[in-house]
């Protein structure tokens, strides 16, 4: 065997290139096993199978002596797997909803470069749509683009696994007419930016959006003698650092952007936890329907009465109904001090008789209820493997 370095790189990427060729294979076959689906109406996700290939995979690993730790084999084809059920559910609801390849017009807050922007291109990329990015200085702009026709969607962030609900996005939701259509979690890597190198110890001002600073608080404490300055969005802070040149000042923002504004990466991962992803909503002007062999989420508004349990009693009817609740926020409604209006995500999709039939339960025990959109659920929860 030869230990000459570059005879040893270049079979390893005559085997990555045998890789992709298997992905981009096993991906065709995706597609495949969604047309056989499509003609049985068999729900798209098998997790008993995906736990049996699992299983099978790590047992013939063992059998065949190769040096890969069970851990290793989950996780890769976890991802593996996702990408395959994103894929069949990107065919079923570009088919449903009579979409073909065209360029779509997606609004988003901040610059070129910002969070939103990369999650925009990311939903994009998964539907195969060419993108016309529109870029807004408020998220209220981006509701109003979506409104006017101007966007066909307005990708916004919902929730942050760092900081958590993004209130001022609920608060705009509460008086919508728009659907939402999707949801896309993105992960969110901040790291240091400045346009000159330096140390990040030299760094006098900070600049970024509220919602950064806030999920990177820890490394900030760690800094001294530091001024913050809040912008819009990453993307202008990038921006501003990009035009000052100066080595005392940097831009909290992530790798992508700081290319397009040509900054220097100072240091990474500097978000309080390392798992920090958002979780963002797509916005149109007309709601979609999501296909029966989806597993679907639908956003819902409510409102009860001021009475003793009314809330619990209405939660009572997806218990009743044996519906999974994924969140549940509340969030004042302006004009009635000491009210809320809540906001419950559920598992389960409204074109469904049985579902119907309890919302108009739910309508029932509450005095207000609005459907804010039914999506496919694009978080593909991993299987949990058979304890040994
Ligand atoms: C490909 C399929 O669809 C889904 C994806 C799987 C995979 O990629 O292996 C397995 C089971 C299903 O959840 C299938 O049903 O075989």
């Amino acid at each position: 065997m030869s230990l000459d370095l570059t005879e040893i790189r270049r079979e390893i990427t005559r085997i990555d290139r045998q890789l992709l060729k298997l992905l981009a294979e096993r991906h065709c076959l995706a597609l495949d096993v969604v047309r056989s689906k499509e003609l049985t109406q068999k729900p798209l996700r098998d997790t008993e199978r995906e736990q049996q290939l699992l299983q099978a995979l790590i047992c013939h690993a063992e059998e065949e002596g190769y040096a890969l730790e069970p851990q290793y084999i989950t996780q890769i084809f976890q991802k593996i797997i996702e990408d395959s059920v994103l894929t069949q559910q990107v065919y079923l609801q570009k088919k449903l909803n009579q979409q073909r390849e065209q360029s779509i017009h997606i609004a988003f807050l901040g610059k070129l470069g910002s969070y939103s922007n990369l999650a925009a291109r990311s939903y994009a990329t998964r539907y195969r749509e060419q993108l016309v990015e529109l870029s807004c200085a408020s998220f209220e702009q981006v509701f109003d683009k979506v409104k006017s026709g101007e966007a066909d969607y307005g990708v916004l962030p919902l929730e942050n696994t760092t900081s958590g609900s993004i209130n001022e996005v609920y608060d705009l939701l509460q008086h919508t007419d728009l659907s939402l259509i999707g949801e896309l979690a993105y992960p969110i890597k901040h790291c240091v930016l400045s346009a000159t190198p330096a140390e990040v110890s030299q760094i006098r001002t900070l600049y970024s959006h509220p919602q950064v600073i806030q999920q990177c608080s820890r490394f900030i404490q760690g800094l001294s003698d530091v001024h913050i300055e809040y912008c819009e969005s990453s993307s202008h802070a990038m921006q501003k650092v990009s035009a000052m040149g100066r080595p005392d000042v940097a831009a909290l923002g992530n790798e992508e952007g700081g290319k397009l504004y040509g900054l220097q990466v100072l240091k990474t991962d500097i978000a309080n936890q390392p798992n920090n992803i958002t979780r963002f909503i797509i916005l149109a002007r007309n709601a979609l329907s999501v296909s029966a062999q989806i597993h679907s989420k639908t956003l819902l508004l409510m409102r009860t009465s001021q009475q003793a349990g009314a809330l619990v009693d209405a939660l009572s009817i997806f218990k009743k109904h044996g519906i999974n609740m994924t969140k549940l926020e509340s969030r004042p409604i302006y004009g009635t001090p000491w009210e809320e209006m809540f906001y419950l995500e559920i598992e389960a999709n409204i074109n469904h008789p049985d579902i119907r039939k309890m919302l108009e339960e739910l309508k029932g025990y509450s005095t207000y209820l609005k459907i804010l959109g039914c999506y496919p659920s694009e978080i593909v929860k991993p299987v949990a493997l058979a304890a040994e």
